[in-house]
């Protein structure tokens, strides 16, 4: 007969505790250790994904890989409409809530248009200006790149302005836009260009509208297997009312090279730019905020700028020998160009590396006191 003592009841549950026991072991070391092993160097690549991502975003730089991890994580954003207007160009239209509204082309990447809240245009365009593909436009927010004026070999303010622009499905590292307000457009070397610049490059261009601003953010991207260097400037043609009653602030004591002078190199003297004749200047290493203030409209263009040290300052005036012929006779009357322009210190990239540059339009609709570059102060009188 066999004999159950009380003893032995905890041998029998000593065994049951070490099946269970022995199962633990089990299921951990085949299942549960490899799946936090796993675990463990996924967090770890994301970890170090995510330091990278930064690490590269802080120097400006951005590898393909990187980029092209990003393009496969990036939301779809909403289409935005281009039009064909009578020139036969094609356009995208900008606008916001508060009613202001912005045309783009595609030809040149070029902001033909910037009207406010009221409708009124912000930009200079000229009566006589050439709506045709392959002569720049006169008038609006031209490109530059990648070489300002004669400062090189290649066609005067170099191609891009010539070049028909795409749309720009992964403008990575920046978050893609999906609104009626932006736009994303790119321009990539064609074989034909690289026969007069054998660079490859990716060159875009951010527009955004919002109350009041305009914003334009220029990116380059060195596609090349070489380094290479350019000059780049973003030329604004703004709209006044009487170029004799413009005053330019923020330009004071800087050095400036005349083109009207062989490029000579002076010290502005003045206290602010005024126009009475022609010029013609780029002034090196500007503050990053520049006032261009229109005394009869009682409106002060607030124009800042950063990754584009320099700026260009140009008017025409009559001289009817000189004077483009886009331009009609009267037209430099009404227009000032202040360009966001980096000229001086070509900038360089090497393979794989992208400039970042950015620029910021803002009207102030109010009359402006001398010397308070703060438009906060002109509109809400902070001291
Ligand atoms: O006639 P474009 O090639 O468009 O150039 C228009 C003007 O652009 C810049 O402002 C230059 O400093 C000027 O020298 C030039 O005349």
């Amino acid at each position: 007969m066999l004999k159950c003592g009380f003893f032995d009841c905890f041998a029998y549950i000593d065994c049951y505790y070490f099946c269970y026991y022995y199962m633990f072991v089990l299921v951990f070391h085949y299942y549960c250790l490899p799946l936090l092993v796993f675990f463990f160097f996924l967090f770890l690549e994301w970890g170090i994904f995510l330091v990278g991502l930064q690490l590269e975003w802080k120097k400006g730089k951005v590898s393909p890989i990187l980029s092209g991890l990003r393009a496969s994580f990036k939301l779809k954003s909403m289409p935005l409409s281009i039009y064909h207007d009578a020139d036969g160009l094609p356009r995208i239209i900008l606008s916001e809530p508060s009613g202001s509204s912005a045309e783009v082309l595609l030809y040149g990447g070029q902001v033909v248009s910037w009207k406010n809240e009221r409708r009124e245009e912000l930009l200079f365009m000229s009566s006589k200006a050439v709506w045709k593909p392959r002569k720049a436009i006169r008038g609006g927010i031209s490109v530059c790149f990648p070489q300002f004026g004669n400062l090189g070999l290649l066609e005067k303010h170099g191609f891009a302005r010539n070049r028909l622009w795409s749309l720009d499905s992964d403008p990575s590292p920046l978050p893609p836009v999906n609104n009626q307000s932006s736009v994303d457009l790119i321009l990539k070397s064609s074989e034909d260009d690289l026969k007069t610049w054998p660079r490859s490059f990716e060159l875009r261009l951010r527009i955004s509208l919002s109350p009041r601003k305009l914003t334009l953010i220029p990116r380059v991207r060195n596609t090349d297997s070489k380094a290479f260097s350019f000059t780049v400037a973003l030329c604004n043609y703004l709209s006044v009312s009487d170029i004799s009653e413009v005053r330019v602030e923020g330009l004071e004591t800087l050095d400036y090279f005349d083109n009207l002078m062989h490029r000579e190199r002076f010290t502005e003297q003045a206290d602010a730019i005024t126009f009475d004749a022609e010029i013609d200047r780029v002034y090196l290493s500007t503050p990053r905020k520049i006032a261009i203030i229109d005394h009869e409209k009682k409106r002060t263009f607030v124009l800042r700028k950063d990754g584009m040290p320099d700026a260009v300052v140009w008017n025409p005036w009559d001289k009817k020998t000189k004077a483009p012929k886009d331009l009609g006779d009267e037209d430099y009357k009404t227009m000032i160009c202040v360009d966001s322009a980096a000229i001086e210190f070509p900038i360089v990239l090497k393979p794989f590396e992208e400039w970042k540059g950015h620029q910021e339009l803002s009207t102030v609709s109010s009359s402006y006191c001398s010397g308070q570059l703060d438009p906060r102060k002109v509109l809400y009188g902070f001291q």
